[in-house]
């Protein structure tokens, strides 16, 4: 028996769609796998409802099979479904993790990814890896079609969490199938910005480089109290805000002692607009670990 913890991660961080990934330090979903001849699927936890135990429809499924590992595994989710937090590619990498040891196949974290972003493909129709790498290895990560690379940086985050959903595959259809020369330039910029805040840890470069002129404004449509969420974060202290993922989650990063005011502030902007929602005071954390083995 192998037992897992995967992170919730938050893609795109505005200016990377489709690239960028950060692992949160919280909340995660913990897997565990025991080898059988026929793979069962169990899930509990937050939102275990709306998943799939059926392996076709499951995000593990898909590993099971790219692993040729069959398992009975339980998900113990803590990364609530249709967050923009990453749920779906959390129990994909936790999966990917234990098989990989479970049947010992010693492939490597970063062989692992495309491994785990077949799970994405089940459930949005694209094998997209910004959320399986970070959830893998860790950090800040920057995924393209050449592979990962990844960044072990340091940066608060304080993410809200509303209560409704958006599935990834929904959020796809209203991403703009084209983009200005200079929306291209600001973004560049931007992503660039990013980066090499990351690098330095810096929360000021990272929050600046968070803009993004071409999806964010699309998505942020989706999410009711959008506006007032974003800037009664940048008011309370948040040095950039975006849509986390395909939302409905929005991410602030911040210094650390910032983090309860711009938590309260999100809470109370999105009560304004009459929608629950809960916040995690988090940061950039480390990779799926294994707790038991
Ligand atoms: N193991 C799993 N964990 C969570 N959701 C799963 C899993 N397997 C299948 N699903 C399905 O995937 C969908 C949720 O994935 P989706 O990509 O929409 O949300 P997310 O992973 O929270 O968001 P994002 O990718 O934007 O961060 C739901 O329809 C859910 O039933
Ligand atoms: N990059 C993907 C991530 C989904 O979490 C998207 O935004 O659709």
């Amino acid at each position: 028996m192998v037992t897992v913890r995967a992170p919730a991660t938050s893609a795109n961080l505005g200016s990377g769609f489709d690239v960028f990934g950060a692992a949160l330090s919280r909340p995660a979903d913990v897997v565990t796998v025991e080898r059988a001849d026929r793979t069962t699927i169990e899930v509990t936890g937050v939102g275990a409802q709306y998943i799939p135990e059926d392996p076709e429809g499951n995000t593990v499924g898909a590993v099971v099979e790219a692993l040729d590992a069959p398992a009975h595994i339980h998900i113990d989710k803590g990364v609530r479904p249709a967050s923009g937090l990453g749920s779906s590619a959390a129990s994909a990498a936790g999966a990917a993790v234990a098989l990989n040891r479970l049947y010992d196949r010693g492939y490597s974290r970063e062989e692992l990814v495309p491994v785990a972003a077949e799970g994405e493909a089940v459930v949005s129709g694209v094998a997209h890896s910004d959320n399986v790498a970070p959830s893998l290895l860790g950090g800040f990560t920057i995924s393209t079609t050449d592979g990962t690379n990844s960044v072990d940086a340091r940066v608060p985050l304080v993410v809200c969490l509303p209560d409704v959903a958006v599935s990834t595959r929904d959020a796809r259809r209203v991403v703009p199938e084209t983009a200005s020369m200079d929306d291209l330039v600001e973004t560049v910029g931007n992503a660039a910005t990013l980066a090499v805040g990351m690098c330095r840890s810096d929360p000021a470069l990272v929050g600046a480089g968070m803009s993004d002129p071409v999806v964010t404004p699309e998505r942020a449509r989706l999410i009711t109290g959008y506006d007032a969420v974003h800037d009664a974060a940048l008011a309370a202290g948040a040095t950039g805000v975006t849509v986390s993922g395909a939302g409905p989650a929005v991410v602030a990063a911040c210094r650390e002692g910032d983090r309860q005011a711009i938590a309260a502030a999100m809470l109370d902007a999105f009560a304004d607009a009459d929608i629950d929602a809960r916040a995690y005071q988090t940061r950039i954390g480390e990779g799926a670990t294994v707790v038991e083995e």
